[in-house]
């Protein structure tokens, strides 16, 4: 099948399915039940959900790494089945485990790539995507003698030698310190405004709200959520009120609010939008005696938003 030029997602997954065959006598594993997800060309979309959820699953065989059991698997509207090359060609993947070939240098690994993607010579551009990764001055190092985090830039700089339109990070930022972090989603952001479609997974949810305009949730190998971030974090009609008190037990709270002490002693009563209001509460406080000292509230975030959804899921 050919691309159609009215297309807008830059990934199609339909009634997706896999399952591993269970080992020695084992019983098989359902890690996808049947999978549909869009995302939209242009995109940071983060796939999130629970250990085990399916998203490495989801990820390798979008990397064509894992074969599907059933369903269809489209990638900047090529077919995996039907036009392989293209649909291969148009997606990098920057894998979870730091697999680098120790005998390699930055440079002699970005040029073995991109002999295996057949990018021409005269339209390698290795030099550059190490400068952008902040390689350059260790492009003759043996790969052997890079820190973690070198080597997470080495992977990254991998999967952009044939200039993919769809840019796959797993877990991009596990064990990463925060100055690495901060670089890699600069530069992330920084293809994303160029055009590059990206889609990551994280268990660093603040980071997911931060980075993703649009966030699927996997559960048990189910879509479970899939929106766009604000609209994810509006679903919620959750609120918390937080207020510094003069004493240090749980006062008696309405029907709903659940009330617990922080670290730092401050008292934050959670309840819902519909049901209640910060007014409701800090009259309820009073009414009981208890003396405010300071007061503000919290709008949930993701976590909150993965915890409700994951939880009823
Ligand atoms: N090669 C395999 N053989 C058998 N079962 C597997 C295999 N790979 C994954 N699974 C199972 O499939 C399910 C989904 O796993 P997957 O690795 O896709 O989850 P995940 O969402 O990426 O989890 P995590 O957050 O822990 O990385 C899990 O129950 C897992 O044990």
């Amino acid at each position: 099948m050919r691309r159609s030029d009215a297309m807008e997602n830059a990934i199609e997954l339909r009634a997706l399915r896999k399952v591993y065959a269970g080992q020695g006598g084992g019983e098989d594993k359902v890690a996808l039940e049947g999978l549909d997800l869009d995302i939209p060309q242009g995109s940071i979309f983060g796939l999130l959900g629970p250990n085990g959820a399916g998203k490495s699953t989801t990820i390798n065989i979008l990397a064509g790494l894992t074969n599907k059991t059933s369903g269809s698997v489209r990638i900047w509207g090529f077919d995996q089945d039907t036009n392989p090359r293209m649909s291969r060609a148009s997606i990098g993947v920057v894998p979870q485990e730091l697999n680098v070939d120790p005998f390699f240098s930055p440079r002699g690994a970005l040029e073995v790539q991109a002999g295996l993607y057949g990018v021409p010579k005269s339209q390698r551009r290795t030099d550059q995507i190490l400068a952008k990764v902040g390689l350059l001055d260790k492009a003759e190092a043996y790969a052997r003698t890079l820190s973690g985090g070198m080597r997470r830039r080495l992977l990254v700089a991998k999967a952009l030698v044939h200039a993919p339109q769809v840019l796959v990070l797993d877990e991009p930022t596990a064990g990463v310190d925060i100055e690495l972090r901060q670089m890699l989603w600069d530069y992330v952001r920084e293809l994303n405004d160029a055009g590059t479609t990206i889609i990551l997974t994280t268990h660093y949810l603040e980071e997911a709200q931060q980075m993703c305009d649009r966030i699927g949730i996997i559960s048990q190998g189910n879509l479970v959520a899939c929106d766009d971030t604000v609209n994810l974090l509006a679903r919620m009609d959750r609120k918390a009120l937080v207020v510094t008190t003069d004493g240090t037990d749980v006062p008696a709270l309405p029907e709903g609010v659940r009330g617990q002490r922080r670290e730092d002693g401050s008292l934050v009563l959670s309840y819902r939008k519909s049901a209640h209001s910060a007014m409701d509460l800090l009259d309820h406080l009073r009414n009981q005696g208890v003396v405010i000292r300071d007061m503000a509230t919290e709008e949930p975030d993701l976590e909150d938003v993965f915890r409700e959804i994951t939880k009823s899921a």
